[in-house]
């Protein structure tokens, strides 16, 4: 009951609703012309424009730059972000000839006792992080929401490495080694019950091992780094921190059996999505990143408004931070609604975790907003309760 009071009251979610990915012009660091067999690209500066601003483009196309200092064509990171796309999605279709996993009986695969420890233990840590997420999960197939537990556990993991209590200590070493702890757990070696839970998922699921690693080498990249030149930098960053869950995810979840979207505006949809989020928590967290030396907004960005490095660790809120704040949450809306379009095409009983944790994350940039910007001293909070759903909102009840 609650779920269909609650789509008929998301409009991400109406029926009537689907994506048209095709035909439309696009803007990236490039615009280009989306044909089915070719991409054509075009600099969006030579139409003056930044590129969110020219409307809403489709599948992951928000990067600024394309060409180098030097003014040599470049691949954006947009582009090579998207290749991968489309290698998640050949995999998936290629994969997905084998049944669908919605019509096995949901015991078929149930794992043995160990295993079910294992899967229990990483719902448990689910639940204790992502409480609202996790209730989603609960809706379901069981071996799906075990599958996302599993899954969740190790992103987890990934990010306490560098994020953690070990934090200091961690080194490019250590994530060689939890590098090489992956590959085993995908090679069916796991080295504890966490990985084994995942190993298991792994070896059900067309998981490919490309987006764990990605994953891996944005912990590489956030210990060398602290400034990120240009959006076409932040997004790379942001695809791997957190648009790599979305790409993990999309096997597990499952594409709905009537929907007429095409796997990679599925993927791009689910990419956004992690992007959108990041960029989200990015904009939420300025202040607690300043006081750790790090700035993960866009540079050239910040001089184009007249800021400095100096602005930031000074935390004054300005006209002129008012304004680059204005820009930076536009640009994450229009992840969002990239993200919430395909929102709709996933398998039905995966819908309402994702949507709620859209709707969840969304708002904490409402919230920026309400604090008249002040991310640097006041924490823009959303509670569980306040994901928009109400008293529909499972977390309430
Ligand atoms: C839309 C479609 C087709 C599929 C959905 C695919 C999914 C599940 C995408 C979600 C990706 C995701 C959850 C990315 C992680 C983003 C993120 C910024 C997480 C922040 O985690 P914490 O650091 O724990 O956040 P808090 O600090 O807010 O607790």
């Amino acid at each position: 009951m609650a779920i269909i009071l609650v789509r008929a009251a998301s409009p991400g979610l109406s029926a009537a609703d689907s994506i048209s990915h095709q035909g439309t012009l696009q803007c990236s660091t490039l615009l280009k012309t989306k044909r089915p067999a070719a991409r054509r690209w075009m600099p969006c500066s030579l139409l003056g424009l930044h590129p969110w601003e020219v409307g809403r483009p489709s599948p992951a196309v928000y990067s600024s730059l394309a060409v180098n200092p030097a003014g040599e064509a470049v691949v954006s990171s947009e582009q090579k972000v998207y290749d991968v796309v489309l290698k998640q999605a050949a995999l998936l279709k290629r994969q997905l000839r084998t049944p669908v996993l919605d019509a096995r009986p949901q015991d078929m695969d149930m794992p043995r006792n160990g295993l079910r420890e294992a899967y229990d233990r990483c719902g448990e840590i689910c639940e204790e992080y992502a409480k609202t997420f996790y209730l989603g999960t609960m809706l379901m197939t069981e071996e799906r929401r075990r599958a996302i537990w599993a899954i969740y556990v190790w992103c987890r993991r990934t990010d306490e490495l560098v994020d953690g209590p070990n934090a200091n200590y961690i080194t490019p070493t250590a994530l060689d080694r939890w590098e090489k702890r992956l590959e085993d757990l995908f090679a069916g070696r796991p080295y504890d019950m966490l990985d084994a839970a995942l190993s298991d998922t792994i070896s059900k699921f067309p998981i490919d091992i490309q987006p764990f690693r990605d994953m891996i080498e944005g912990m590489r990249s956030d210990l060398r780094k602290t400034r990120y030149n240009n959006f076409d930098e932040l997004y790379m960053y942001c695809y791997y921190v957190a648009g790599t869950v979305g790409l993990m995810s999309v096997p597990v979840m499952g594409i709905a059996p009537e929907s007429k979207a095409t796997t990679e505006s599925v993927y791009s949809a689910a990419l956004a999505l992690g992007i959108a989020n990041q960029l989200t928590n990015i904009l939420r967290d300025v202040g607690e990143d300043a006081r750790r030396g790090r700035i993960y907004l866009p540079q050239d960005e910040l001089a184009q408004a007249g800021l400095s490095d100096e602005d930031i660790f000074n935390g004054v809120v300005t006209n002129r931070w008012r304004n680059f704040m204005k820009r930076q949450i536009k640009r994450a809306r229009m992840f969002f609604e990239e993200a919430e379009r395909g929102v709709t095409e996933l398998s039905q009983a995966s819908r309402w975790p994702v949507w709620a944790s859209l709707l969840l994350y969304r708002q904490i940039l409402d919230e920026i907003e309400a604090n008249d910007y002040n991310n640097f001293t006041k924490r823009a909070y959303v509670g569980t309760h306040g994901c928009g759903c109400g008293s529909l909102c499972p977390s309430v009840a």
